[in-house]
């Protein structure tokens, strides 16, 4: 029996699962790390497809004993582990010859997962960062990953400029990898049927990242930028700064990033975030304190400050 609480929703039809399996590219000789296999319908097309090993990470016990007779029926490829893929290492899982400089070819290393909607969105952002730090899975270079999302952020993650989608995600995504959204899989495919549809969703990390700054600072300005996804992105931008010079800071961001200032956030290209990020960069370096300035918490400051002359008043 699937348990809501963990989103379980599984692919049961072995051809839908070899057609998903396929996207992923040629898997054989391939090492494989499978992210939530559940009963194993995603994992049988995987051991179907001439892998050298396939290493799964599952989390509810009750899947255990099912996988593990797939293991006996192919012996020595499937390795099991009981655990969580949010603290699992596989960077030390793989053997060490796999490994691969950056600008190589990708490695014979691969991870592929559906799981749930609330652990994908997550675990991808914590795996973009460890693209841009080149640790986690991507220490044996530039690993390829396919991974099943609700079929709304799919088409977040692959936004071109300009979209009604564009957000966040894709900018963080495509900044650091070439991003497909390779198959939608209706509702009804699953058991049980879950309330949406669902994106498969493949990515390269990049050779070169598209913005060559700390993932942190990335995320906080494209986080800003969006913030007011309707107005102009200057509203948005503003928001890096504190209130008292925001207005001459935000000129000067846009200006020396040569950014239109009336351009919505979703009409941002790549490239526009490069120029702000590297401008906002030299900024925070001009100015040490600003990287950690954060509005809402001057927001929270004021309306304290507002709350304690109220209660003097009284
Ligand atoms: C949506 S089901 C899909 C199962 C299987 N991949 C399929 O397609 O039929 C998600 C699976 O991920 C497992 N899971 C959920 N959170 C997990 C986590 N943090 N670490 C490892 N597995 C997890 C669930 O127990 C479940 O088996």
């Amino acid at each position: 029996q699937a348990v809501k609480q963990l989103s379980q929703n599984f692919l049961l039809d072995l051809r839908l699962t070899d057609k998903i399996v396929r996207k992923a590219g040629n898997l054989t000789n391939a090492y494989v790390y499978e992210v939530g296999p559940g009963p194993g319908g995603i994992t049988r097309s995987i051991l179907n497809a001439g892998v050298a090993e396939l290493l799964v990470v599952e989390k509810d016990s009750r899947f255990i004993p099912g996988l593990q007779m797939l293991s006996d029926a192919a012996p020595g490829k499937l390795r099991i582990v009981h655990g969580d893929v949010l603290t699992f290492k596989i960077e030390r899982a793989f053997p060490e010859s796999l490994k691969r400089q950056w600008e190589d070819d990708p490695p014979n290393v691969h991870i592929i997962g559906n799981l749930p909607f609330s652990v994908s969105t997550p675990l991808i952002i914590k795996w973009l960062e460890n693209v841009s730090q080149r640790n986690g899975p991507f220490a044996y270079g530039r690993t390829r990953m396919m991974l099943t999302f609700q079929k709304e952020v799919a088409e977040r993650l692959t936004a071109t400029t300009g979209s009604k989608q564009r957000s966040r995600l894709s900018i963080m995504a495509q900044y650091l990898c070439d991003v497909q959204h390779i198959l939608t899989i209706p509702g009804q495919a699953f058991v049980p049927k879950p309330e949406v549809d669902s994106g498969v969703v493949h990515f390269t990390p990049l050779t070169r990242p598209r913005i060559k700054q700390p993932f942190k600072l990335v995320e906080k300005v494209v986080q800003n930028a969006f913030q007011f996804r309707r107005k102009y992105c200057h509203r948005g931008l503003g928001m890096l700064f504190p209130e008292a010079r925001r207005l001459e800071s935000t000129g000067k961001l846009l200006e020396l990033a040569d950014v239109d200032p009336t351009l919505r956030p979703t009409q941002l290209t790549v490239s526009h975030f490069k120029s702000l990020c590297d401008v906002y960069r030299k900024m925070c370096d001009e100015d040490p304190h600003l990287f950690a300035y954060n509005f809402r918490e001057e927001l929270r400051q004021k309306s304290k400050k507002e709350d304690d002359k109220q209660s003097c008043r009284l």
